[in-house]
């Protein structure tokens, strides 16, 4: 399988990629350590997804999620990922003002998280808020088909873009998205038939979630792909380890230890010296 080389990821080398036909992979990471080792991988995009309100905060969705949640999270993606291209979500509410608050927002994700990019959800109507980003050399991801962050309004994380007219709105918004200056879009849970058409109408990459082979890239959340304590997975998800049984069997055994006191054991202690000891009882040092 071939792999881009050792040098840090750019918007060039993800546009070349898709030129190349070389699959483009992309994971979520919340944190330093996973995105550590998400980067010695080889994986060429981390997102740091507002998925991090569901999967590391623990809220039912991604509507709770702050500006100040996504900076948090991304100082310490982006001081673990060295080769990969690191994108934010810009969480709910946070680029649907003006242009002019969103593109701060944008900033802020940038000069305080060190992200490279920022991926906001939806269609057309972003177009002014991509241009003026883009203008500003903040490079933008766009996200389409199943938008989490408008699931009180969607009803549900359900499959987007099924009907004739639903998937003529998804073509036009993603045509509107690429004009306007995003350098590459996701697409979430459409039918595969539907993103494999707009990935061949697109010049921009295409990375899918629950959107089948035809699309340029493709990413997934990493507890997910882990089996690392995520709730609600949706089926389009391929688990390829099982770290929640791997860390909970460890914590159990940790647990069962302690109370029998088989831990901890000498090599794990630090000991005083006996002439020290020595001096601590004859010369009656109140402890
Ligand atoms: N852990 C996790 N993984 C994700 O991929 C993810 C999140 N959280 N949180 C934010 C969004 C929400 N996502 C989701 C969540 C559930 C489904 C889901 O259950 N979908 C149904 C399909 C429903 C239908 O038939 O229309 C499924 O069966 O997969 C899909 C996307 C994707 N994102
Ligand atoms: C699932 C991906 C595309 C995402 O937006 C997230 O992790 O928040
Ligand atoms: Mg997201």
């Amino acid at each position: 399988m071939k792999m881009a080389g050792n040098s840090p990821i750019t918007t060039a080398s993800i546009k070349e990629m898709k030129r190349e036909g070389q699959r483009i992979v992309m994971l979520t990471a919340y944190d330093y350590p996973s995105a550590k080792l998400a980067d010695e991988a080889g994986i060429d995009m981390i997102l740091v997804g507002d998925s991090l309100g569901m999967v590391v905060l623990g809220y039912e969705s991604t509507v709770p999620v702050t500006l100040e949640d996504m900076i948090h999270h991304t100082k310490a993606v982006t001081r673990g990922a060295k080769r990969a291209f690191v994108v934010t979500d810009m969480p709910f509410l946070t680029y649907h003002g003006t242009v002019e608050e969103a593109l701060r927002n944008a900033g802020r994700i940038m000069q305080e998280g060190l992200a490279k990019a920022v991926k906001i959800e939806g269609g057309a109507e972003l177009v002014p808020l991509v241009r003026r980003c883009t203008q500003a050399g903040i490079p933008v991801v766009g996200h389409i088909g199943l938008t989490p962050q408008s699931v009180h309004q969607l009803g549900g994380y359900k499959v987007q873009g099924k009907t004739p007219e639903a998937a003529q709105k998804l073509l036009d918004d993603a045509l509107a998205l690429e004009e306007a200056g995003a350098f590459a879009l996701v697409m979430e849970c459409v039918p595969k038939q539907l993103a494999e058409l707009m990935s061949h109408r697109l010049s921009i990459p295409t990375i899918g979630i629950g959107a089948g082979a035809g699309c340029d890239g493709q990413v997934l959340v990493y507890h997910d792909i882990l089996s690392y304590g995520s709730e609600h997975v949706p089926k389009f998800v391929k688990k390829y380890g099982d770290a929640g049984s791997l860390i909970k069997q460890a914590i159990t055994q940790y647990a069962g230890e302690v109370r029998c006191g088989a831990f901890p054991q000498d090599e794990h202690t630090f000991t005083m010296k006996e002439e020290m000891l020595e001096r601590l009882y004859g010369e009656g040092v109140k402890i």
